[in-house]
């Protein structure tokens, strides 16, 4: 899910600010350990008498993932404790979209849940979910200029992303929330490693104390300290795998009968038609894999920017690529907070914009990796430095999947945040080649048509050429 303030009760609106940011990167909403939210877990925390806690995964709006050793079968398991508010219907949900991953063979698809109990906690009672361990989510591979996918891996992610929602689809069954924080990399045989080979691989957890904002001591409603979520691609052995997982199905629902509520996905991943207030379908899943695809082979959204927030500036975003929405939506309105309305007095217009973004362009300006003519890989001046990790490549295992563009030097200056230099600078790396570029305009310009009736299926992608045109070129040795 990514409604982040669902999840939040009334009362926290008065204590948004309890807690002091820790600063360890991307972490859990910390205003949200509070009766209701999330479950306090500590590392070494015994859960079910059987799961035993040693690192994080990662968090969601509705949830901190665990790695947790299996005491009992003796494996690795991802733990997902749900925050109180929406563990019964994420329970509801999961057993019946669980059951349409099984159904489609989707075990190798889908993280299916091995189990689920609850955790009575000082918040509540957590649903929590013991999950097969996954690796870094697409988003975290491919992410403008901190990291980007090679070539070849992003079209086989986007294929088994193909796969998995058109096996989905055949069941009846939408995913609801198909983005690339949702498509995750599976981690080779991870039961091989005992728990001392992965402290040696990825460090001991790192954990900063949590300290409220008036200096009181947290009660029991928190955790004594938040801990980073383990990074996968900061050790010197890669146990990624290239096959991917479609995870996350809190918002899943069959196809017969969508719901009625907006769909809580983030807005740039939102098909026209929801975002105006129509239903979701298989086509609005296909709409929002489409976002993903371009996302995986070019690290940005093609509809993502920081003028988008809510579904009324996505659809105007999207006109810019599109042009005009169809006629029949024209009287559809949008309230202030730029949500579809049948209110009248709530209207407010949507932007129009005369700056174009044509496919085309989005496609053909997709940059890759340069082999040469720029400079790579040195460290940048202390005065530029924004943050010391930036320009030190990944570890050389990582080398066929993954690069920085944070660590290519041009004109002496090294790619770093987006800056009004920033996209002169990105004219100097190498395009995508035009026949491959070819391709994907073909793929997207089928997904991205405003009418959801006539938007190619999940299924009709799969033999689109874009997907096989490493076929002739098997894969490196492992993959
Ligand atoms: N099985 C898993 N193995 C490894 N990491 C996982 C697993 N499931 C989830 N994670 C990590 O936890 C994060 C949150 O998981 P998920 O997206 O399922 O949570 P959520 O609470 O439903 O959140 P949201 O939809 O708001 O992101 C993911 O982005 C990922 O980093």
């Amino acid at each position: 899910m990514s409604k982040d303030d669902d999840a939040m009760s009334p009362s926290a609106a008065s204590s948004w600010f309890r807690f002091l940011p820790v600063d360890l990167g991307d972490t859990e909403n910390l205003e949200r350990y509070m009766p209701g939210g999330f479950h306090p877990t500590s590392l070494g925390d015994v859960y079910d008498e059987r799961y035993r806690v040693v690192h994080k995964l990662g968090a969601g709006g509705f949830s901190t993932v665990w790695l947790a050793r299996d005491e009992t079968e003796q494996k690795w398991v991802a733990l997902k404790i749900v925050v109180v508010d929406h563990s019964a219907a994420i329970e509801t949900k999961y057993a019946s979209s669980q059951h349409a991953a099984l159904q489609c063979g989707g075990r190798a698809k889908f993280p299916i849940e091995y189990r689920h109990f609850t955790i009575d906690g000082p918040n509540g009672r957590h649903l929590c979910l013991v999950l097969p361990v996954l690796g870094p989510s697409a988003s975290q591979l491919s992410c403008f200029l901190d990291s980007r996918m090679a070539p070849r891996l992003a079209r086989k992610a986007a294929y088994q992303a193909v796969q998995a929602l058109a096996n989905l689809h055949a069941q009846g069954f939408c995913h609801g929330d198909v983005t690339t924080s949702n498509i995750a990399f599976c981690l080779s045989d991870i039961d091989r490693y005992t728990e001392h080979h992965l402290s040696k691989l990825f460090g001991a957890p790192e954990k900063a104390p949590l300290e409220t904002e008036s200096g009181e001591e947290p009660g029991p409603e928190a955790p004594q300290y938040i801990v980073r979520p383990i990074d996968f691609l900061a050790s010197e052995e890669n146990i990624i795998s290239w096959d991917i997982q479609l995870l996350d199905f809190d918002q899943a629902f069959p196809a017969s009968s969508p719901p009625q509520d907006m769909l809580g996905t983030p807005v740039e991943f939102l098909a026209p038609e929801v975002a105006v207030g129509l239903s979701a379908s298989p086509a609005s899943d296909v709409w929002a894999l489409g976002c993903s695809i371009y996302r995986l082979r070019s690290g940005e959204g093609p509809f993502s920017s920081i003028d988008v927030w809510t579904p009324r500036d996505v659809v105007s975003f999207i006109t810019r690529t599109l042009g005009a929405i169809p006629v029949s939506w024209q009287h559809i309105l949008f309230d202030h907070e730029g949500q579809p309305t049948r209110d009248p007095s709530q209207d407010t217009p949507l932007v129009k914009s005369t700056d174009r973004r044509p496919l085309r362009d989005l496609v053909y300006n997709i940059y890759d990796k340069p082999e040469n003519g720029v400079e790579t890989g040195k460290i940048r001046p202390e005065h530029q430095v924004w943050d010391e990790n930036d320009n030190i490549p990944y570890p050389a295992c990582f080398a066929d999947m993954v690069w920085k563009p944070k660590v290519t030097k041009i004109d002496n200056v090294y790619l770093h945040g987006y800056d009004d230099g920033t996209d002169e600078l990105l004219e100097a790396m190498p395009k995508i080649p035009e026949t491959e570029a070819a391709l994907l305009h073909d793929l997207l310009s089928k997904i991205f048509v405003y009418d959801p009736a006539e938007r190619i299926t999940a299924g009709e992608m799969l033999s689109h050429p874009w997907f096989h045109v490493d076929q002739a070129d098997p894969l490196p040795h492992g993959h």
